[in-house]
């Protein structure tokens, strides 16, 4: 994998013409955005297949989850869209659905476990008698039966998921804060460095990068500090 790609910006942004403004103000520091609800309610998705086609590799973040037929005929039409990644609830069913809708194309399904900003009281409020490290390892197992190619989890669960499952899927982090940023409502989070020595394949950070005063120059710092911190096992920091 090209380093530069392990960094994916969040595109939270109104409108396709922030959107624009954003990568051309980016450069070639970013070559991987994710693109989610705001900007594909505002206009975005014919944007984030230009910017495909454009080179870019494009997560759309569309968090899917309903009954099984409408999950694999949705995933079938977003495979043929130019997406590198699509983000699915880990729910087998759910899972299973998008697996089989992405079959023979080069989409990679990743499972969301439990959302960066949960913490344990929010899975006791949602109903649920797991902890987040139990939900998240439950989810890991069923992800990785199913033959989903990748997980979204926080950087705290990365090392314990990584050693679990060695090279065979893709662990993705948003929670991903540079030392001293707001955290805002992410509850699970670590710093860029921390994150991949922890394991994470790919680092998605937002906020830090999107509402900076000079996007460039953090995502800059933060492709160095990603740099500087791929093959450092977490041991030694
Ligand atoms: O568990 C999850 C799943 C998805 N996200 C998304 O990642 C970005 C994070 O943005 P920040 O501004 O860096 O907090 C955002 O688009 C979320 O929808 C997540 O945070 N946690």
């Amino acid at each position: 994998m090209d380093t530069k790609d392990r960094l994916i910006c969040a595109l939270d942004v109104d409108s396709v013409a922030k959107a624009e403004a954003l990568v051309i103000r980016l450069g070639d520091s970013v070559t991987f955005y994710k693109v989610g609800y705001q900007l594909v309610f505002n206009g975005g998705l014919p944007f984030a297949q230009d910017l495909a086609r454009s080179g870019k590799k494009i997560f759309l973040d569309m968090k899917l989850h309903d009954i099984g037929n409408t999950v694999s005929k949705g995933v079938e039409a977003i495979a043929r869209m130019g997406m590198t990644f699509l983000t699915v609830h880990a729910f087998p069913q759910t899972m299973k659905a998008a697996v089989e809708g992405a079959r023979g194309s080069d989409l990679k399904i990743l499972s969301v476990t439990v959302m960066t900003s949960y913490d344990d009281a929010d899975l006791v409020e949602a109903g649920y008698r797991q902890s987040v490290s139990e939900l998240v390892s439950q989810r890991v197992a069923q992800a990785m039966a199913l033959g989903v190619p990748g997980l979204i989890l926080s950087p705290e669960e990365a090392a314990t998921t990584r050693n679990r499952v060695g090279d065979t899927m893709l662990l993705v982090t948003p929670g991903v804060r540079p030392a001293g940023s707001d955290s805002g409502d992410q509850k699970r989070i670590m710093t860029p460095g921390d994150a991949i020595r922890a394991g994470a394949d790919h680092l998605v950070v937002g906020r830090p990068i999107v509402a900076a005063a000079d996007p460039r120059a953090v995502a800059e710092a933060i492709q160095a500090e990603i740099a500087g911190s791929a093959g450092v096992p977490a041991t030694l920091k």
